[in-house]
């Protein structure tokens, strides 16, 4: 069932979170949130992507609020640390935040960080975890082929998992891939599935060993989960920076892939210094439980937006809505 605009608008709250360090350069994380007949949900796609792109997470929305998730294959999911490019020393109190991850994801390449600082960053994140910590890296397609081979080389020593989105374009993908084959460090696609106009691309093209599966962007749950079966490949389901209540959404997905082989980056409540309920969907143990969470009413107040970043979100809802009536199903 597709509701009207005005059924979502009726519980509309808009919110903006205080984050504990800064990640992919924000440090307030807006979203929306409304209640449908299966509870609370969450749109919040990052403020600079076009209506188009948004659209897609506000059919995610509205399916996860709307329709029972599918049947579920576990009741929790282990999940791995996030460590934004923090300088060195702010590593081990990133990492204590991830309450007995086993895995931590690495920002690297980002803008004013040079190959030497995201080395040191990643050889304090192997201090802290220890020769039996799983570290995998992210570059956000920052890359040239060359940067990256020479930044595998580089940081094989400290043992990667696997490196995440290393180049931007496919091609790209597909040419490291071949040049660190002999390495065994398996290449994740991320962008060139949640950003791509065929998030089949890459795997149809070999250019990637596993998928970054997001369910927000790439349109609800059962739309990733049709992702996955279809690429034939592993996939680790991550957020997309979202309040416990969207963050519920990744890890119902989660629950539902079988098999789940790594560790899921589902635990960004912990990058967030506030959230709209009083148990976020917190790693304890390292895994996370798998449960619907409402958003709390004090605190949907306690950190409402201001009266004109609320207005933004409701015309870009709207204005989402209305394109979301021509969303052809794939
Ligand atoms: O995968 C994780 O550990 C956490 C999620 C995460 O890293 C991301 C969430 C949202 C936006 C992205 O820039 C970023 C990613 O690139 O994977
Ligand atoms: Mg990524």
């Amino acid at each position: 069932m597709f509701p009207s605009a005005t059924d979502i608008l009726d519980t509309a709250r808009v919110v903006s979170l205080p984050m504990t360090s800064r990640f992919r350069g924000i440090d307030q994380r807006e979203a929306l949130l409304f209640r449908g007949p299966q509870g609370w949900s969450e749109f919040s796609p990052f403020v600079e992507y076009d209506d188009a792109e948004a659209t897609s997470w506000l059919m995610a929305a509205i399916d996860y609020a709307w329709n029972e998730t599918p049947p579920l294959v576990r009741d929790h999911v282990f999940v791995n640390a996030t460590v934004p490019a923090v300088d060195v020393e702010f590593v081990e109190a990133v990492l204590e935040r991830f309450d007995g991850c086993r895995t931590a994801k690495v920002k690297v390449a980002e803008p004013g960080h040079t190959l030497a600082d995201d080395t040191a960053r990643i050889a304090e994140v192997r201090r802290v975890m220890g020769p039996e910590g799983r570290i995998r890296i992210d570059a956000n397609g920052a890359w040239t082929v060359d940067e990256a081979e020479r930044a595998v080389h580089t940081l094989a020593v400290y043992d990667l998992e696997y490196v995440e989105q290393p180049c931007a374009t496919v091609e790209e993908m597909g040419e490291l891939r071949g040049r660190i084959a002999y390495m065994g460090i398996p290449v994740a696609a991320d962008e060139s599935v949640r950003k791509a106009e065929d998030p089949l691309a890459v795997a149809r093209s070999g250019a990637a060993d596993l998928l970054v599966i997001k369910a927000q962007p790439l349109g609800g749950i059962s739309r990733a989960l049709s992702v996955v079966a279809q690429s034939g490949l592993p996939v680790v389901v991550s957020s997309a920076l979202e309040t416990s209540v969207g963050l519920g959404m990744g890890v119902h997905l989660a629950a539902a892939i079988d098999p789940l082989d790594f560790d899921c980056g589902l635990a960004t409540a912990s990058l967030l210094a506030a959230d709209v309920t009083a148990s976020p969907l917190r790693a304890r143990g390292g895994r996370i439980e798998v449960r619907r969470v409402d958003a709390d009413e004090a605190l949907l107040t306690r950190w409402a937006a201001n009266p004109e970043r609320t207005q933004w979100w409701l015309s870009r809802l709207e204005r989402c809505h209305e394109l979301g009536k021509n969303y052809s199903s794939q």
